[in-house]
């Protein structure tokens, strides 16, 4: 794209602020200023003047997990399904880890937390360390896909080769970079983080596929015999990664899909539940239920809204491909966003001054057929790090590393 291309481009999209610092610029960053700009998804900033947001929601219904009694009656059958697919090479693990640990105070990716206390314990190492229980326990490799994004691609790739990926063995790790998408202001102003740089973030955690098929993934799946794919969240130290019962129970029930859940700890946790919409399976966020849904209790006693995510997911991959080309809804977020003002300053913001636009993984159990609730013991398997304290925080998390025997 020249210079007169942009213009007449961002003229008409009345957008002319990108090119403000035009003209103080190196040529090498005017060309890399005007990639961007060829780059911008314009159908984004589409959605923010429609208004077609996706909050108009359908009919929701309960949907009844596979439950922990159940589960534990068959988990020797379960298991034997779960490990003789991954024997067979049939699972890849996908990990989502475009983030950084921004809310910890921790200006680096996520999984370079280093949770330990007397020693150094670091977060992607806590997952590795859970998928080589399976790996071993399987006596194969799972294919490991890692999700970067342009801000932490090569701080991740660096550091788990430095660490010799934790025992992990390199032939079977691959790196992906995550889609980015622009932030605006409240104007619908596209933003920018440096005279030669628009304001880009991830583009949330329902890009991870489309942005693994980019790099030819899903085929290298497809050739390698691969049929299923579990995605999750790096947040989450007690993550059990292709948990081989996990696995069997969704195969086993022929969903297009399963997802780990855990047993409310109270009717107002804030997580999403698993559940219907219009006769499909969806995630109902915990600021989307009505009070009646809240509450509402079967003839048990149990409520029946009452088995929330934890980010840990099983996609059949054909199902995957084949709504590959379906747009995911776009969630608009209101966000602290750095940007430069007019005369080139950074502006750090202490409020939100614009959005941010998001596609999230769980619109893409909604385009299933079918999906799999899979209870699972929240002290064993859900220990999030999403705050410095409090709830779901490194504190948590720590007690319950310490609970399941690990040395911090
Ligand atoms: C968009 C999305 O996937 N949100 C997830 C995710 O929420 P955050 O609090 O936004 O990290 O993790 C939760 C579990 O920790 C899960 O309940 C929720 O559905």
């Amino acid at each position: 794209m020249t210079k007169q291309d942009a213009i007449n481009l961002l003229t008409q999209k009345d957008q002319m602020q990108l090119l403000s610092f035009y003209d103080t610029l190196t040529p090498e960053q005017q060309e890399n200023l005007l990639a961007q700009i060829e780059g911008i998804d314009w159908s984004l900033l589409d959605v923010l003047k429609t208004h077609e947001t996706v909050n108009a929601r359908g009919t929701f219904a309960p949907l009844s997990a596979m439950e922990l009694s159940q589960i534990d009656a068959n988990r020797a059958h379960l298991e034997e399904v779960g490990l003789q697919a991954i024997r067979e090479g049939k699972v890849a693990a996908v990990l989502l880890a475009g983030g950084q640990g921004t809310r910890l105070g921790f200006d680096k990716p996520k999984g370079m937390y280093n949770i330990g206390v007397t020693r150094e314990l670091y977060i992607f190492e806590c997952l590795i360390n859970n998928v080589m229980e399976i790996v071993k326990k399987a006596g194969a490799w799972i294919p490991f896909y890692i999700m970067t994004s342009d801000k932490n691609y090569d701080d991740t790739t660096a550091f788990l080769k430095e660490k010799n990926y934790f025992g992990y063995n390199a032939k079977y790790i691959h790196f992906f970079k995550q889609e980015m998408a622009p932030s605006v202001d409240y104007n619908g102003k596209l933003l920018m983080e440096a005279p030669d740089r628009l304001s880009l973030s991830p583009n949330g955690n329902g890009g991870w596929f489309s942005s693994l098929c980019r790099y030819g993934y899903d085929k290298q799946m497809k050739e390698a015999g691969v049929e299923w794919l579990t995605a999750f969240a790096v947040d989450n130290v007690l993550q059990r990664i292709n948990d081989p019962a996990f696995v069997g129970a969704v195969i086993d029930s022929g969903c297009d899909c399963g997802g780990m859940v855990v047993r409310k700890a109270d009717p107002n946790e804030r997580v999403g539940v698993l559940c219907t919409e219009d006769g499909k399976p969806s995630i109902v966020e915990y600021y989307e239920m009505t009070e009646d849904m809240i509450h509402l209790k079967d003839e048990n006693g149990n409520l029946l809204y009452n088995f929330g995510v934890i980010l840990n997911y099983m996609f059949n991959l054909d199902r995957l491909t084949e709504i590959k080309s379906k747009r995911l809804p776009l969630h608009i977020v209101e966000k602290k966003i750095p940007y430069i003002d007019g005369d080139g300053n950074l502006i750090k913001p202490t409020t939100p001054n614009g959005y941010k636009f998001e596609s999230l993984i769980l619109d893409m159990i909604h385009m299933m057929d079918s999906c799999c609730p899979f209870e699972v013991e929240r002290e064993k398997a859900f220990a999030p790090v999403k705050n410095p304290t409090g709830v779901d925080s490194v504190e948590s998390a720590r007690k319950l590393l310490e609970k399941n025997g690990v040395t911090l």
